[in-house]
């Protein structure tokens, strides 16, 4: 499948907003690509392979298989950039690991969920289709995610505006609040471009958060070491199990 997307390379062979021109099959995205080298730290033989716009890319090996870590940028746009291209390269399977917001008081700080779905609060994503497309995760890598201890998968809310759905921004516990009602477990800024952009590429995705803190609580838990250590692993675990 190709949804007619267009392969957009340099002179040299690399992806135009990538940067690389290969990529192993299964990848770990991650927003931020400061934190790329955090996470690539955790794989045997972590080499970086670019690092190009807000897209930083390294590769290693996790239990014996190639892994690779990229940064995918901060909202639906650079996501849908990234899965494009890594389709052009032959990735096949994408999780998608961040910190983000829990909105339902039953969620603990500390905790990790995966998401079922996505809500598509965002542009991005219907420029390529209808707002009645389903953002859904792949089955079975959403599977081998509560497989490798994951305690639970929810929807998700994936969204344009994360400086106005807060707590302390004015009318923000109104939509959060919103958003609760209608079963929605956790806030995040990519997720449902993800979803989206795999489905009509024909790629595997699943997104992964640690949820850093409550919006309905107030409870927060530090995004540390440990914490990457434990998100990291459990993406990296699904992965190698599909
Ligand atoms: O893990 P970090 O980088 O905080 O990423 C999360 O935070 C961003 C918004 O602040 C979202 O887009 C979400 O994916
Ligand atoms: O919507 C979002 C996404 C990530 N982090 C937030 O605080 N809000």
């Amino acid at each position: 499948m190709s949804f007619g997307s267009q392969k957009l390379v340099h002179t040299d062979g690399t992806m135009h907003h990538l940067g690389i021109d290969a990529v192993t099959p299964r990848v770990i995205l991650v927003p931020d690509p400061q934190e790329v080298p955090l996470y690539a730290a955790l794989l045997e033989n972590p080499v970086q392979q670019s690092c190009y716009r807000e897209y930083a890319t390294w590769r290693g090996i996790w239990r014996g298989e190639p892994l690779t870590v990229m940064s995918c940028g901060f909202g639906c746009m650079p996501m849908a950039i990234a899965v494009e291209e890594l389709h052009h390269l032959g990735a096949e399977s994408l999780i998608k690991i961040a910190a983000c917001p829990a909105i339902q008081p039953e969620l603990e700080p500390g905790t990790l969920l995966a998401a079922s779905g996505a809500v598509r609060g965002e542009g991005a994503t219907r420029e390529y289709i209808d707002p009645s497309y389903p953002a859904v995760a792949d089955m079975p890598l959403l599977g081998a995610l509560l497989s490798c201890g994951v305690p639970d998968a929810g929807l998700f809310r994936s969204h344009d505006c994360t400086s106005l759905e807060t707590p302390w921004a004015p009318g923000g516990p109104a939509r959060i609040a919103r958003w609760a009602e209608l079963g929605v477990s956790a806030l995040d800024g990519e997720t449902s471009a993800l979803f989206v952009l795999a489905s009509i590429l024909g790629m595997h995705a699943a997104s992964l958060a640690y949820l850093a803190e409550n919006y309905a609580t107030g409870a927060a838990a530090p995004m540390d070491a440990q914490a990457r250590g434990r998100l990291f692993t459990a993406a990296a675990e699904a992965l190698r199990c599909c």
